[in-house]
Parts: structure tokens; C-alpha cells; sequence
């Protein structure tokens, strides 16, 4: 059974995005039993996850391996992540109550909840794992990098995680902060002589938040002093939690002993919501506000504001100001003349033309390439992604998008819009790519 649980690792190891397997493979380890093969998962999270994503593939490999079915269970068990060496194994810790006071949690939003997210397909893994996060504070995952564009989400997760944490342990010692408000607290500490105050404080809490981390860019002494933050919390089971607008191996002008650290835990992606999911927000702000909004005229915000969540939540801000102003009901008409100005600017920048020249300069293909008949893999992929974004940033229909692409059939636009969403599922690489290209096209 071990030799074909390594065989499996290999086969999976070239398959998966290193993120993925390391995520979710690597944790596993096969338990022996008389009669069935069971593997265990560090923890439910990982035992669902896998489950529903990766339990098919390895029963498959199973069967070529033993050549006849084998039943694969799951079950949970030890966690075997390996971690540095200087880092105790995270085994039920829970944060230790602490002697003196309990500091009141620092600029937590306590609207910024988990019933006040909305989830989709674009963030369930990332709430997920805040979920586990927040009940596990310092053993599920340490540090959990949360990373995606503006504005969609991830500061609302990270204080969620604090409120819930606040809940359990109203002692712990909790820290939000912005990633710029900790380079003026390192400047500050710097210009007064007072870097042992600030160490105490951030190497004593039992929760550090720290919100778009990419500010550190450049920034040397800070990164030294996180440096040894970090450490200290990591080492004490604390936990760290970090969001950033791009994957740790990215972020430019980061030292490299951060971006290893960053990634020794969870890393998780937030993406840009998808329709459906833009529509359950916008429903759920209104209700907040009182408003029940008619599903029609949610559908018509969301599929004008793509972008992201806080450019959604100020279109409905400007149509209930509108509204009241006006002292009018919420009708198409009313919210058609409220967002009059942002439509004009959307109908301009979505056009087809500028998606095909968006996505040929960011895959440094010439624009005439995306209607030419040429099939070769590094022109097929960037001109099914274009199509894929006409489908979803355009109101054009399939055979539109295909005229517009040097006369290809519907069928062929189908077919890249597929491609699209099934890479994007596995290939963390992909995903990020789509996710960025909408951005740009529509902020
Ligand atoms: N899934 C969601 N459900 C409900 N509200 C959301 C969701 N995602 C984002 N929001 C709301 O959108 C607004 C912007 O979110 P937030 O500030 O968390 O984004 P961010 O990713 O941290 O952005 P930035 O990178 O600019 O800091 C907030 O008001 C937040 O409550």
C-alpha cells in the first residue's frame, strides 16, 4: 500500500498545480488496515475537500495500479505537515488566556461577520478556511494568506475571523492592522527609540491581522521587523493571518525569507464574483438597508458592476441616494438614470475590440493573431480566454463573438468558454490570470 500511495504521489505530483498538491496531497497519510486502503486528513476541512475534488482521481489511479477497484477511505488522523524545524507541530492549541488585560480587538469592523459574507464559487474556499481558521486559531493553518484584487472581500474575511475569535475568547489579544499603519508604526518606533515597545506589543498577541501586506514593497526595515514578528508569533502558535493583492512568490520587492514563510501555511485565493453571486449581494446590502430589491433590477446592477464588491456596494449606495433624493421608487428606469454616468464609461471600456487587444498585449501575441486561422497552443489559449471574457464582459451573442474572431462557429466559442472555466478550475496559474485580465478590463 505505501508503495502505491508514493506511486500516487508521484502521478499526482505532475499533475497538479504545486499549490494544489501541496494544499491538499501532501498533508495525507495512508493508514494501513486489515482489509481497506484509508488515508487521513489532518483535519475536515482537508478530508471534505479532498473528497469532493481528488478522491475520483486516486480511486482511478488505484484501479490502473492494482488493476481491479479498490475502495479508497478517508478518515481523519495526525496532521503531517512538515513544518520548519523550529516551529512546534500544531496540535490542539488554544490561545493561552493572557495575565495581564485583554486589549479591546483594534479597528475590527463588527459588521464584518460570516453571516454578513456572501459565498460563491469565487471565495468559498478562502471563507472555508477562515471558518476552520477561526475555530482553530495558531493549529489549522499558520500563516493563512488570503490574496485577490481590490475590493473583494478579503479585509471582510480577516476581521470576520477576529470578530469570531473575539467571541470564543474575549481575552485574546487581537490585532488588525494595515499594512501602512505598521510601516508608521515601525517609523515611528525608529524615530523615538522605541522598538522594545513595539516589540512587545506585536510579539505578545494571540492574533495578528495584517491587511495588504504588498505595502511592505521595498520597505527593508519593516520587513525585518515582521521578520521577527512573524517568528515569534509563528513559534508561540499564534496566529498570523496576511491578506495581499498577489500570490507571496509575487509580490515585488518582498525579501525572499518572508515569501517562503507566507506560503509555510494556507494560501488561498479570492476571486471577482460571479454573476449569480453578485446579484445574492446586492440583495443581501438592500436587506441590510431595509430595501427589498426586485431580482430584475439586481441582475441589471450585477451585470453592469463586474468589477468588484465595493464598486457594487456604491452603485446600490448611489441608486437608494437617487431614490430618496428623487423621492421615487426603485424602478429599471430610476436605476438606469442613477448609474447613467458609470454605464457610459462600462459600454465604452467592454467593448470586444478592447478585450482581444487587452488579452494579445498581456500574452505579447499581435491583435491580428486572435482572428487568424493559426492553431498553435501559445495563440489557442490567449484567444479562448478572450472569448471566454467577451462571453461573460460583453452582452454579444456566441455567434457574434466567433464573427468577431476571424468568422469562427459558435460552437468553437462554446468550447473556448468551457476550456476556460475547467482550467481556471485546475490550474491555480490560469485562474489568476483570468482573474486579473477582468480586473483590467473593467476598473
Ligand atoms: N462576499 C461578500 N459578501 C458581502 N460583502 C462583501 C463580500 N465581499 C466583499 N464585500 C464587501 O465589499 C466591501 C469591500 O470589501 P473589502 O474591504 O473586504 O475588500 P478587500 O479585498 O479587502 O479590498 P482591498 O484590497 O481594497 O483592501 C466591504 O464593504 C465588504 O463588506
Amino acid at each position: 500500500m505505501n508503495e502505491f500511495w508514493q506511486s500516487c504521489l508521484n502521478h499526482l505530483a505532475e499533475d497538479l498545480p504545486p499549490q494544489q498538491f501541496n494544499t491538499w496531497i501532501k498533508p495525507l497519510k495512508p493508514a494501513l488496515d486489515e482489509d481497506s486502503f484509508r488515508l487521513l486528513a489532518p483535519n475536515r476541512f482537508v478530508l471534505d475537500w479532498v473528497k469532493e475534488k481528488f478522491l475520483a482521481r486516486i480511486e482511478a489511479l488505484a484501479l490502473a495500479y492494482f488493476g481491479e477497484p479498490t475502495e479508497i477511505n478517508l478518515g481523519l488522523g495526525e496532521p503531517t505537515f512538515s513544518m520548519p524545524r523550529s516551529v512546534p507541530s500544531a496540535v490542539a492549541a488554544v490561545i493561552a488566556p493572557n495575565t495581564s488585560p485583554p486589549e479591546s480587538p483594534k479597528r475590527l469592523n463588527p459588521t464584518f461577520t460570516f453571516d454578513s459574507f456572501v459565498t460563491g464559487k469565487a471565495n468559498q474556499l478562502a471563507r472555508a478556511a477562515a471558518i476552520q481558521v477561526a475555530e482553530n486559531p495558531g493549529t489549522a493553518y499558520n500563516p493563512l494568506f488570503i490574496y485577490g484584487g481590490v475590493g473583494l472581500g478579503k479585509t471582510h474575511l480577516i476581521q470576520a475571523i477576529g470578530n469570531v475569535v473575539h467571541t470564543y475568547n474575549p481575552a485574546a489579544r487581537i490585532s488588525y492592522i494595515h499594512a501602512e499603519n505598521y510601516v508608521s508604526d515601525v517609523v515611528r518606533a525608529y524615530r523615538h527609540k522605541t522598538f522594545d515597545d513595539f516589540k512587545r506589543h506585536y510579539h505578545s498577541l494571540d492574533l495578528l491581522l495584517i491587511d495588504d501586506i504588498q505595502f511592505f514593497s521595498g520597505k527593508g526595515r519593516t520587513q525585518e521587523e515582521f521578520f521577527y514578528a512573524f517568528n515569534a508569533l509563528i513559534e508561540a502558535r499564534k496566529q498570523v493571518i496576511i491578506t495581499c493583492d498577489t500570490y507571496p512568490k509575487e509580490i515585488a520587492g518582498m525579501e525572499d525569507r518572508l515569501k517562503s514563510r507566507f506560503g509555510w501555511g494556507l494560501t488561498v485565493a479570492i476571486e471577482p464574483p460571479e454573476l449569480e453571486m453578485r446579484v445574492a449581494i446586492l440583495l443581501k446590502k438592500a436587506l441590510a438597508e431595509g430595501v427589498v430589491l426586485e431580482e430584475n433590477i439586481a441582475f441589471f446592477i450585477a451585470k453592469q458592476v463586474r468589477s468588484n464588491v465595493r464598486e457594487l456596494e456604491g452603485a446600490l449606495k448611489r441608486v437608494f441616494a437617487y431614490a430618496r433624493f428623487s423621492a421615487r421608487g426603485i424602478s429599471l428606469d430610476l436605476v438606469k438614470e442613477s448609474l447613467k454616468d458609470l454605464l457610459a464609461v462600462q459600454s465604452r471600456q467592454v467593448s470586444i475590440e478592447n478585450i482581444q487587444k487587452t488579452v494579445a498585449d498581456f500574452y505579447k501575441i499581435k491583435v491580428v493573431e486572435m482572428y487568424s486561422k493559426k492553431r498553435t497552443r501559445s495563440l489557442v489559449r490567449p484567444r479562448q480566454m478572450a472569448m471566454s471574457l467577451a462571453k461573460e464582459l460583453t452582452s454579444l451573442s456566441l455567434p457574434d463573438i466567433g464573427d468577431a474572431f476571424g468568422g469562427r462557429d459558435h460552437t468553437t466559442v462554446l468550447h473556448a468558454c468551457r476550456k476556460i472555466v475547467e482550467l481556471k478550475e485546475q490550474d491555480a496559474a490560469m485562474s489568476r490570470e483570468y482573474a486579473l485580465l477582468l480586473q483590467v478590463l473593467t476598473s
